[in-house]
């Protein structure tokens, strides 16, 4: 993939290019990308606001499928020069079953991998998490860590296991040979909590919220500290890494990098804040109002009930053991291995992704529009 002022000959396959991070890498690669002559967008759900971005110079093409499907990836895999697997099922609430989740996030990447393989595609950048590093079954802090930070990663729950695998089939990939004789180059990227335009979490915080008379209530100490990263920041490490993967394939071939920006170290519900404050909601407590052990109690009985509840209805509330236990435990990453690897710096500022995100936040009192999640990323 050699610089050049020809025309653009890339074609790019993003798979889940409908999803909340999977938006934002579709756009930033339309506005970031010269070389791109055509950008494959294979989801199981399209998006109405696709059609829009039909109009440019870039060649868009839709793809319904599914990533459980090899026939369907080795067909929107074929011919594209670099694939960018985001696809996935990201379910900590059960509202999946660990087969489904398994399913999708391990079997959905191996096709991925055998489809680079048969049809000749040398590059994959896979969206991983920190999720297979932790926080652990244990809760052990993992506190301003990096890539190489010693911490022992043990998974129970089926979302973090299933990133782990995939991410471990991903880097194992890397040096395979692909259709033609060339190595595949593969790296994976791991963002920790993504914020920003399109985050249903956030949503669901925002609506709570007003549901209580624009009160929440404080669950998590104020100490805890929880990773967190802008989507545009997310989107940007994607698009870097693509285009870099070739010129710098003997460095960062099999490697793992956390996704950073400036985002503030703070607890889950103060960063939370941040967005959710400026739009009238107030975080009651300065300390959390019902003790941990009464926390534990009601996630308890929450698992217990989605368990009873399941044959007539899927009561999939945010609390349960697994989002208490993730919410209460340091993790938090400080590390500068992609700028050292490719030349990452975040393309927006701190103060950029909380306005955005705030703007985004204020803008769902006035209803779902008719576009995307995210707007463009053209700027002033
Ligand atoms: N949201 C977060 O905080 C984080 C997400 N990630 C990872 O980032 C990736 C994207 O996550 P989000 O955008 O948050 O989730 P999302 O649910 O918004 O997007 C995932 C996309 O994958 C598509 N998809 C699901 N199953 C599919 C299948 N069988 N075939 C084809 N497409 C399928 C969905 O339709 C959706 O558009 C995932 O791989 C996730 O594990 C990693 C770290 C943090
Ligand atoms: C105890 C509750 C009271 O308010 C708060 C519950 C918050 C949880 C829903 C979130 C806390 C941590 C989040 C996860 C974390 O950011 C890491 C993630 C990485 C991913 O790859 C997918 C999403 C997630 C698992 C994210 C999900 C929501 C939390 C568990």
């Amino acid at each position: 993939m050699a610089q050049s002022t020809q025309a653009p000959t890339l074609v790019y396959l993003v798979t889940g290019g409908c999803g909340f991070l999977g938006e934002h890498i579709v756009r930033m690669l339309l506005e970031q990308e010269p070389r791109l002559r055509e950008l494959r967008v294979f989801d199981l759900h399209l998006g109405s606001w696709l059609e829009e971005l039909k109009t440019g110079p870039v060649q868009v093409t839709a793809i319904q499928g599914d990533v459980t499907e090899a026939h369907e990836v080795a067909a929107a895999v074929a011919g594209s020069h670099v694939v960018i697997h985001t696809a996935g099922l990201v379910d900590v609430f059960g509202k999946a079953s660990p087969k489904t989740i398994h399913k999708v996030n391990v079997q959905g990447t191996q096709n991925v991998i055998e489809a680079c393989i048969r049809t000749g595609t040398q590059f994959l950048v896979y969206t991983s998490s920190m999720e297979v590093v932790g926080p652990n079954v244990k809760g052990h802090p993992f506190y301003r860590g990096n890539e190489d930070t010693p911490y022992e990663a043990v998974h129970q729950h089926p979302y973090p296991c299933s990133k782990a695998l995939a991410e471990q089939l991903v880097l194992e990939a890397n040096g395979r040979k692909v259709n033609g004789g060339l190595p595949l180059v593969t790296c994976a990227l791991r963002p920790t909590g993504i914020y920003g335009e399109g985050h249903q979490i956030m949503r669901d915080f925002y609506n709570q919220g007003l549901r209580f008379g624009g009160r929440l209530f404080r669950a998590v100490p104020a100490s805890v500290e929880h990773g967190r990263v802008y989507v545009g920041n997310v989107a940007w490490m994607h698009v870097l890494v693509a285009r870099e993967l070739e010129q710098r394939a003997p460095l960062m071939g099999g490697q793992v990098y956390f996704c950073y920006d400036k985002s503030p170290y703070k607890s889950y519900e103060d960063f939370n804040m941040e967005f959710l404050g400026p739009c009238g909601l107030r975080l009651i407590g300065t300390h959390p109002l019902l003790p941990y052990w009464l926390l534990v109690l009601l996630a308890t009985l929450n698992a217990l009930l989605q368990w009873l509840l399941r044959p007539l209805v899927l009561y999939t509330p945010l609390l349960n053991p697994y989002t208490l236990a993730m919410a209460n435990t340091t993790f938090t990453v400080s590390t500068n291995k992609a700028q050292r690897h490719f030349g990452y710096k975040p393309i927006f500022s701190w103060e950029e992704s909380k306005a955005r995100t705030i703007h985004w936040v204020q803008a769902l009192d006035q209803g779902p529009g008719t576009g995307g999640h995210c707007g463009p990323y053209s700027r002033s």
